[in-house]
């Protein structure tokens, strides 16, 4: 069978950090972190240039040290240090698959990995490097979300994929709607209009306004990453 060619030549993965703790209640699950290092080696294999921001909610999110009364600020903080680990974590899995691959912190910590610049990043992807935007925005009040929306128009991604819990954007939380659909595709404004909450505002916005797609897909199923790049798979395409 001939290989197909991908459709995209460099995307932005954001992959879910709830996602890496697999069936335990906390922290990183290395066979999930390896799964999910296996398809972006997948992609790589195809020829695509891979970005990846990887979030923190398997470690710590910072509205849970406010909503307990504690310093929203202190909280996303350590927010940003969890999806620092999560990164760490991801470019063992890709090293031990061979892949290069390379950890460019938004907060500095230049004993563990690299400072991010735009520039940097544009030159490590050049080389085929797997770049992984570790500490979100580096700003406070932020999501993981947004960081993949900014990285992906920074990088010039053709498009942005959200691996997550739910393979697309249904008319509903489908975890709370049994009678939820999903959509083949669906806009950028009405995803904002019908607030679905499938990502946060900002990060749609941002997408939207530089042209960016967002492709939905579940992170949990083996393959489908590779899939989608080839224009196949179970998704929801975001786009105008
Ligand atoms: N309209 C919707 N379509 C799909 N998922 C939705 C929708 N509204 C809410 N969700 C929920 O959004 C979750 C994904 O967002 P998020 O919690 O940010 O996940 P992640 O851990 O991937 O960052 C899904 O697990 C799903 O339960
Ligand atoms: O630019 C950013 C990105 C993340 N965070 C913090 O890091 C946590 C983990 O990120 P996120 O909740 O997006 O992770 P995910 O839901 O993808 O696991 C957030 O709750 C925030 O506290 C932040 O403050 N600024």
């Amino acid at each position: 069978m001939p290989v197909q060619s991908p459709i995209y030549r460099r995307v932005l993965l954001k992959a879910s950090g709830e996602a890496l703790m697999g069936s335990q209640g906390f922290g990183i699950d290395v066979s999930v972190a390896d799964r999910i290092a296996a398809d972006i080696a997948e992609a790589r294999s195809m020829g695509v240039e891979v970005g990846v921001v990887i979030g923190g909610g398997n470690i710590f999110r910072g509205v849970a040290v406010a909503s307990a009364g504690g310093d929203r600020v202190t909280g996303d903080h350590m927010g940003m240090l969890a999806t620092i680990i999560n990164s760490l974590a991801l470019r063992t899995s890709l090293t031990k698959l061979g892949v290069d691959a390379v950890v460019l912190s938004a907060i500095a910590m230049p004993e563990i990995c690299e400072s991010f610049s735009q520039l940097k990043a544009q030159s490590h992807m050049d080389a085929g490097k797997v770049v992984i935007f570790a500490g979100g925005t580096g700003n406070p009040f932020f999501t993981t979300d947004s960081a993949a929306a900014l990285r992906a128009a920074e990088i010039g991604a053709d498009a942005l994929f959200k691996g997550t819990q739910v393979d697309g954007v249904y008319s509903a939380d489908p975890k709370k709607d049994p009678k939820a659909t999903r959509y083949e595709r669906i806009t950028h404004a009405e995803v904002l209009q019908h607030d679905l909450a499938i990502m946060d505002t900002a990060a749609i916005a941002l997408a939207r306004e530089n042209n960016i797609p967002i492709i939905v897909y579940s992170i949990h199923e083996q393959g489908g990453f590779g899939e989608i790049l080839r224009g196949a798979g179970r998704c929801t395409v975001v786009s105008d």
